[in-house]
C-alpha cells in the first residue's frame, strides 16, 4: 500500500495547518488520487493491522439500508457510536440514500438495485453513479457523507469503481474506506459476472489530525508487505444476501495495530 503511505507523507510534509469542525486541528492537502489494481491483491494496510470485521459489517449495514447502530452493536462493531442519538439513530445517512432515496414526488430510488440492473443490461453506461450526497437531507444526518459518490465502469470484462471522498481522515478513516469500497467492487463484480478491475480513490480535503502525527510517522517507518487475496466463499443470490462469514482474506499479514483517538 505504497499509494497510501505516499498520501500520508504528502500531508505530513506539505499539509496546510488548519483548525477544523472537531476542534482538533489538521494538516491537509486538497485533491489526491490513488489507484489499486484489484487483480493484484486486496488493498488492505499491511503497515498496521486493520479491524476487518468492522469494515465488512459496516458495508453490510450500509447495504441493508440501515441507519441505526443497533445492528452494528449486535455484531460488536462500535465505530458509529459517537455520532448516534439516544435511540441509536444517525438520520438518513449512507444506507438510506443508497437504498431508499426519497424523491420530490413521493417516490423512492434504490440506487444499488438500479446500479446492478444497469451493470447487467448496459455495462457501457456512463451513468452508473451512486450518490449519498443528498443536499435536501444533509441537515437531518448525524454526519454529512464523507465517501459521498461512486461510479462504476466496465471494460474488457472487468468492473472498476471510483470513489469521491470529500473529506478524508487519513490515519483512521481512509484505510477503512479503501477496504470497504474494494470489497463492494468484488461483491458487485461477483453479482453481475465480471472480473474485478481497478479501484480508484479520489479525495478532496485529505487531512492528518494533529493528534495522529506521531502514529503516522511510526507507520511511515515500517516496510510495506504483500497484499492478501479476498475470497468470497459462495455466490449469494443477491447483493442483499451476503453475510460476514462469506468473506475470507487469505494471507493477511500485518504489523502491529497503532492506536489513535477519533475526532468527533
Ligand atoms: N474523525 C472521523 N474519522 C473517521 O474516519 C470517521 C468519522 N470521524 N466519523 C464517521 C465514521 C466512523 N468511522 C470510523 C470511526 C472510528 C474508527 C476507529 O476508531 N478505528 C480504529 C479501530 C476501531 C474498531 O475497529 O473497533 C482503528 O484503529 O482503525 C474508524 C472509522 C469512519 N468515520
Ligand atoms: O468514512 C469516513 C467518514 C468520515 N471520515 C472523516 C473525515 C473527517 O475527518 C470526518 C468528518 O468531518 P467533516 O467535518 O464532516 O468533514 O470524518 C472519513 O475519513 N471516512
Amino acid at each position: 500500500m505504497r499509494q497510501y503511505l505516499d498520501l500520508m507523507q504528502r500531508a505530513l510534509d506539505h499539509g496546510a495547518e488548519q483548525m477544523d469542525r472537531t476542534g482538533t486541528g489538521t494538516r491537509s492537502v486538497f485533491g489526491h488520487q490513488m489507484r489499486f489494481d484489484l487483480s493484484e491483491g486486496f488493498p488492505v494496510l499491511t503497515t498496521k493491522k486493520l479491524h476487518l470485521r468492522s469494515i465488512i459489517v459496516e458495508l453490510l449495514w450500509f447495504l441493508r439500508g440501515d441507519t441505526n447502530v443497533q445492528w452494528l452493536h449486535d455484531r460488536k462493531v462500535s465505530i458509529w457510536d459517537e455520532w448516534a442519538d439516544e435511540n441509536g439513530d444517525l438520520g438518513p445517512v449512507y444506507g438510506k440514500q443508497w437504498r431508499d432515496w426519497a424523491t420530490a414526488d413521493g417516490g423512492h430510488v434504490d440506487q444499488i438495485a438500479e446500479l446492478i440492473e444497469t451493470l447487467k443490461v448496459n455495462p457501457a453506461s456512463r451513468r452508473m453513479v451512486v450518490s449519498a450526497w443528498n443536499p435536501g437531507e444533509l441537515h437531518a444526518m448525524a454526519l454529512a457523507p464523507c465517501h459521498c459518490l461512486f461510479q462504476c465502469y466496465v471494460a474488457n470484462g472487468k468492473l472498476s469503481l471510483q470513489l469521491y471522498q470529500r473529506s478524508a481522515d487519513i490515519f483512521l478513516g481512509v484505510p477503512f474506506n479503501i477496504a470497504s469500497y474494494a470489497l463492494l467492487t468484488h461483491m458487485l463484480a461477483q453479482q453481475v459476472g465480471l472480473e474485478v478491475g481497478e479501484f480508484v480513490w479520489t479525495g478532496g480535503d485529505c487531512h492528518l489530525y494533529s493528534n495522529h502525527l506521531e502514529q503516522a510517522r511510526e507507520q511511515l517507518g515500517r516496510e510495506t508487505g504483500r497484499l492478501p487475496k479476498l475470497e468470497i466463499l459462495r455466490k449469494p443470490a443477491s447483493i442483499d444476501a451476503y453475510e460476514y462469514e462469506d468473506f475470507q482474506l487469505v494471507g493477511y499479514e500485518a504489523q502491529a495495530h497503532i492506536k489513535a483517538p477519533v475526532a468527533v
